[in-house]
């Protein structure tokens, strides 16, 4: 059995949120926010959300949404983790958390060292840090990868993911070369944008289980 957790972002059919659980994602994504080929009104987000077995985590995402939006938001879909994709700053994280039981991730681009290090300001306020490429034509899903050899001998102040660029071809390469606990895939699993392909999510499954359970 394989620890390593497996999140699909960006799911926008019922078909394509069953190929992920069928193929032993851990965590499914959903997007919520408009500039996106994947975005979801709260209303497709809920039920999409209720297709989802309990023992897969939901995970909503937003970009610099509001506080009202947000509670909507989270009251219609309740998801399990709420992620947070733009400039939100450690109070905004604290809030959330104060007002729900949800787990708050943080997503951070990283194109040096330095963006790093200033990702440790979220160490009291968030659950996970989830590292993605620095911000392209979107915040994330712009199917672009960080340098991984930045996150070598990185000391992690929280539990964290990896994310940019991944798809079957080098998930396997990523868990090996970094040791992520997490990986997370969009754009590397779509045959157009906001179109993901069964196959493909299969495909990253099996290679990151495989990778897991060849590095334990
Ligand atoms: O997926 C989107 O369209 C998106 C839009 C705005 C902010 C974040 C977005 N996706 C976030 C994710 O968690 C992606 O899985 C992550 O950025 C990796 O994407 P990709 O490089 O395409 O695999």
């Amino acid at each position: 059995m394989s620890d390593q957790l497996i999140k699909i972002c960006g799911l926008t059919t019922g078909d394509t949120i069953d190929a992920s659980v069928d193929a032993g994602a851990t965590h499914v994504g959903l997007v919520h926010f408009e500039k996106s080929p994947r975005h979801l009104s709260i209303a497709e987000a809920a039920k999409l959300r209720s297709r989802v077995p309990d023992h897969v985590q939901v995970v909503l995402l937003t970009v610099n949404l509001q506080p009202k939006p947000t509670s909507e938001a989270l009251q219609e879909i309740q998801p399990d983790v709420l992620q947070l994709h733009g400039a939100e700053n450690p109070e905004w994280l604290a809030l959330i958390r104060q007002n729900s039981n949800l787990e708050v991730w943080k997503a951070v681009g990283v194109k040096d060292r330095g963006a790093l290090e200033r990702a440790a300001k979220y160490r009291d306020s968030a659950h996970r840090l989830l590292y993605d490429a620095a911000a392209g034509a979107l915040p994330g899903g712009n199917g672009l990868a960080l340098d991984w050899r930045l996150l070598l001998n990185h000391r992690h102040v929280l539990p964290w993911g990896l994310a940019g660029g991944l798809g079957p071809h080098n998930v396997a390469d990523a868990i090996r070369y970094t040791g992520a606990p997490l990986v997370d895939a969009s754009s590397g699993l779509e045959s157009e944008p906001g179109k993901k392909d069964p196959a493909k999510i299969a495909a990253f499954c099996k290679a990151a289980r495989e990778a897991r359970a060849k590095a334990a």
